[in-house]
């Protein structure tokens, strides 16, 4: 189908030109536990980068401070800057919902809105103001599609989204993402909860996009790491211990605590 106005599928030129997440003397304190300490990385744009490290390092803590999600967790404290497009997103004039809408996250468990397929895909257009039934009718399946979803919903568009399998309901949730045009894909271990057919929609999903997003993945999974990332992040106990490109962190890495994680000694 061609689309009636070409707004609201994303250009290379919607697409911030710089777009480096560059994160600079990060720290974050849950109450008097320091959860991430000084973090200073700058995470390339249009690039699958992916955190990895054992359990508690720190990796979701650096996720949700992207989409500034750890302003609800009560008793947070947070320094330092993450700056996108020369803004720091921490600055306390910083507009949050511009941020946020800059931003899509995939979790680990599919979140659909408690409403029909079409609606979830259309929420945010409509919040931003797009009300015309064909124009959204454009959108959705636009979206849909985007997502790899369409062939399989298009007769049951308005049936609720809670009908779909998990794996569906992941990419039903990546459509409804995509749909407010974000910069940067964020997604936290997006697949753990998926089969391995859905786990590789969304992988391959990831790598067909990264030419017009910038992506930022947590994963558990090491084999996931090795066939999408471009670049890799190495947490451990709160700190960046190395970061590279993906062959260079994943077959040659520097520090002894990376390589007995590869090796899955630190688990
Ligand atoms: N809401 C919270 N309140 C207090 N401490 C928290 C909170 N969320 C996380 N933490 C602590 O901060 C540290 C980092 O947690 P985080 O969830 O970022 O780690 P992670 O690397 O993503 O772990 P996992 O791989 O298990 O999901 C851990 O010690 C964790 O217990």
């Amino acid at each position: 189908m061609k689309m009636a106005t070409e707004i609201f599928v994303p250009q290379i030129t919607d697409i911030c030109d710089e777009g480096n997440i560059c994160v600079e003397g990060l720290n974050v304190f849950y109450g008097d536990r320091q959860a991430l300490k000084d973090i200073n990385i700058t995470l390339p744009a249009k690039k699958i980068t992916a955190i990895i490290g054992p359990s508690g390092c720190g990796k979701t803590t650096l996720l949700k401070c992207f989409n500034r999600l750890i302003d609800s967790i009560d008793g947070t404290k947070v320094t330092g800057k993450v700056m996108l497009n020369g803004e720091d997103i921490f600055d306390p004039h910083a507009d949050v919902i511009k941020i946020r809408k800059k931003m899509g996250l995939l979790s680990q468990r599919p979140y659909p809105l408690p409403m029909s397929i079409f609606d979830n895909v259309a929420y945010g257009p409509r919040i931003h103001g797009i009300r015309k039934k064909s124009e959204l009718n454009q959108i959705v399946e636009y979206y849909l599609k985007e997502a790899s979803l369409w062939d399989e919903v298009k007769d049951r568009l308005n049936t609720p989204a809670s009908g779909l399998s998990i794996g569906q309901q992941q990419r039903l949730c990546l459509a409804r993402g995509l749909a407010v045009k974000p910069e940067i894909i964020l997604g936290d271990e997006p697949t753990s909860a998926l089969d391995p057919i859905s786990s590789a929609h969304i992988e391959q999903k990831f790598v067909e996009f990264k030419n017009k997003y910038t992506i930022v993945m947590v994963t558990h999974i090491l084999r996931q790491a090795i066939r999408i990332a471009d670049y890799i992040i190495f947490m451990y106990l709160g700190e960046i211990i190395e970061h590279g490109p993906a062959y260079q962190v994943l077959e040659n890495p520097k520090d002894k605590r990376t390589s007995d994680y590869i090796k899955g000694i630190i688990s």
